[in-house]
């Protein structure tokens, strides 16, 4: 397998909202065995670009391709290729776990009998909860849930929108080991999160969008060893040691986005 090889394909993406040139020119790749990680203070473009990717966004200009298919010019190919984790309030409340997983394996076209469903919910520990309501899980469970779903068409590429917030610690390390089983399967992952101790434990690479522009593109590792010596990063850093989240915000300024 060539490990550089680009799932992802980000080139001069423009988005409009009216007059708000909400991202300008960001172009980035995802190779394939990668999580990518895009980070940004609130209101710097990530939804906007993770939107454009899945299709849901009429993009104004540049050009996304997923897997090899441009997703405006062979758009049913570049969705086949793509998983996205949906918001736990997407799901009916009211179906059971086990029936959620059957409908999205409909909407998908996938004929997975009732033993394959439920080997799923055993590898996220969950088949004993098959029968429960999926509005009765806790929020650690309904994100394991949606992975699931994300994943359950064997796509090339996830895409992961702050896939851990408001999880407690062990929940957000399983998850962490559920995102990095998805990369050892050779799939690409984009995520996004604010979260620095993430992007620093699972990120390959990171790319940091700030006022809809993409700043940087580089390990974490990198990043860190590249800012470190510089005044602004001294001085945001705390009990004297230089983390990722130093170099964020020295990079994107300290001041609160509205
Ligand atoms: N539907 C919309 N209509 C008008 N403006 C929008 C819309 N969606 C986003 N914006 C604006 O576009 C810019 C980028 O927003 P976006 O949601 O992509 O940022 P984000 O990086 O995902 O932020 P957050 O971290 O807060 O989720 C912001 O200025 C936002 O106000």
């Amino acid at each position: 397998m060539n490990n550089h090889e680009q799932i992802l394909k980000v080139e001069g993406l423009n988005v409009y909202y009216g007059t708000t040139h909400a991202v300008q020119n960001v172009s980035f790749d995802v190779r394939r065995g990668e999580i990518f990680g895009l980070l940004g203070p609130n209101g710097a473009g990530k939804t906007s670009t993770l939107s454009a990717i899945e299709g849901l966004l009429n993009y104004h200009s540049g050009s996304i391709s997923v897997a090899g298919n441009n997703n405006k010019e062979k758009p049913l190919h570049a969705k086949a290729a793509l998983g996205v984790q949906l918001q736990s309030t997407s799901f009916q409340p009211e179906l059971t776990i086990l029936e959620i997983l059957q409908l999205y394996a409909g909407i998908y076209g996938l004929s997975l009998s009732k033993e394959q469903l439920m080997n799923k919910l055993q590898d996220i520990k969950l088949a004993d909860a098959a029968n429960k309501k999926f509005g009765q899980l806790s929020g650690g469970q309904q994100q394991r849930v949606s992975l699931v779903i994300a994943t359950i068409h064997n796509p090339q590429l996830v895409l992961l929108d702050e896939p851990t917030t408001g999880l407690d610690p062990q929940s957000r390390r399983q998850l962490w080991e559920r995102i990095e089983n998805i990369r050892e399967k050779g799939h690409g992952v984009l995520l996004t999160t604010h979260s620095m101790e993430e992007a620093q434990s699972v990120c390959d690479r990171i790319g940091i969008i700030d006022h809809g522009r993409v700043i940087e593109v580089n390990t974490p590792e990198a990043l860190i060893e590249k800012h470190r010596d510089e005044p602004e990063v001294i001085r945001v850093s705390r009990k004297g040691r230089i983390t990722l989240e130093d170099v964020f915000i020295a990079l994107t300024g300290t001041d609160i986005r509205s």
